[in-house]
């Protein structure tokens, strides 16, 4: 189905990727690209890639697919190294967490984004990062969210949403704003409340203390407090608006929650409790 993969960025997203599509049957051949070398090679030892290249252009020469799995920082220089490069026909799509800003990156890069870049981000992830982390099944029943724009073409998109579905995936279309929201709702802010809550304990000075009569809750909820801080500078700036609107609704609410325990109202405590307990309910008994 592809016959050259680029895989720009051979990370946890990347190389979860070319392990799915190699798994399928679905790629012939799989090159490389990073900053890291020992990750490259590694990821060539483990049999993810056949070979790379540490120059963007040089890996997508010739690729009729090419997967952008960078930090949302870097796909604005990726963008215009590999421009000159590409092939005749050849489809870009991402994996990044954020969309209206790889939309604008590829405005500011190709003066409008070009038809054949198909933005997409798959909601599927775990906290670890680099090619030791990835694996084949990481996309299988997982959604993944494709957000064309106007000037993106039907063919494009139709060979990347072919391209997710022989990795086991979901796919589903959404407008670039629309995701921006959500994500920051269901993803961004989540992550904030675990990095904000370690850190937080982490500073008291009593915290060796604290973390040693931690229960069960606090490693469930912050699990994703261990995921990469590189990446998720990245995030929080590339989508600041969305984030900034959720947290400081999250801040209403932190500090109704703070006021009904002070004045000891146990019934609107329980309310809102039961409310939460319940929508998490409908929502575990839905993807189940
Ligand atoms: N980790 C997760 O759970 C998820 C991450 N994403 C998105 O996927 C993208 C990749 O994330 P991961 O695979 O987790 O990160 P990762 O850290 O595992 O892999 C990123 C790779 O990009 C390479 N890289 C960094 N800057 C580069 C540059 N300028 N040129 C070429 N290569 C470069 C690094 O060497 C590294 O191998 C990010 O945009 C992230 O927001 C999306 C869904 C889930
Ligand atoms: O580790 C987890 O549970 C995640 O939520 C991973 C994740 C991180 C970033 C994304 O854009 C999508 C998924």
């Amino acid at each position: 189905m592809i016959a050259r993969l680029a895989v720009i960025g051979v990370g946890l997203i990347g190389g979860s990727l070319a392990r799915a599509l190699r798994e399928a049957g679905a790629v012939g051949e799989v090159v490389g690209c990073g900053r890291s070398l020992p990750n490259l090679e590694r990821a060539r030892e483990l049999g993810v890639i056949d070979r790379f290249s540490q120059d963007p252009a040089e890996a997508v020469v010739g690729a009729d697919m090419v997967f952008l799995a960078v930090p949302m920082r870097a796909m604005r220089g990726v963008l215009e190294t590999i421009a000159p490069a590409l092939a005749p026909g050849a489809v870009v799509t991402d994996g990044g967490s954020v969309k209206g800003s790889v939309v604008a990156d590829a405005g500011a890069v190709f003066g409008a984004p070009p038809p054949f870049l198909v933005p997409g981000h798959p909601i599927a992830g775990t906290e670890r990062s680099g090619v030791e982390a990835a694996f084949a099944e990481l996309y299988r029943d997982r959604r993944v969210i494709l957000t064309p724009v106007e000037q993106t073409a039907p063919e494009a998109v139709d060979r990347v949403e072919a391209m997710w579905r022989a990795c086991g995936a979901e796919v589903t279309r959404m407008d670039v704003s629309h995701h921006d929201e959500v994500l920051a709702a269901t993803s961004h802010l989540p992550h904030m409340l675990a990095f904000g809550l370690v850190d937080t304990l982490a500073r008291m000075r009593e915290n060796d203390e604290i973390f040693r009569y931690a229960a069960g809750g606090f490693r469930d909820f912050t699990r994703i407090a261990s995921s990469s801080p590189e990446m998720w500078r990245d995030i929080c700036l590339a989508n600041r608006e969305a984030l900034s609107a959720m947290l400081g609704r999250f801040s209403v609410e932190l500090a109704d929650l703070a006021r009904l325990i002070r004045e000891e109202d146990g019934d609107e405590l329980l309310a809102l409790f039961a409310r939460a307990r319940e929508a998490r309910d409908r929502y575990i008994d839905g993807v189940r």
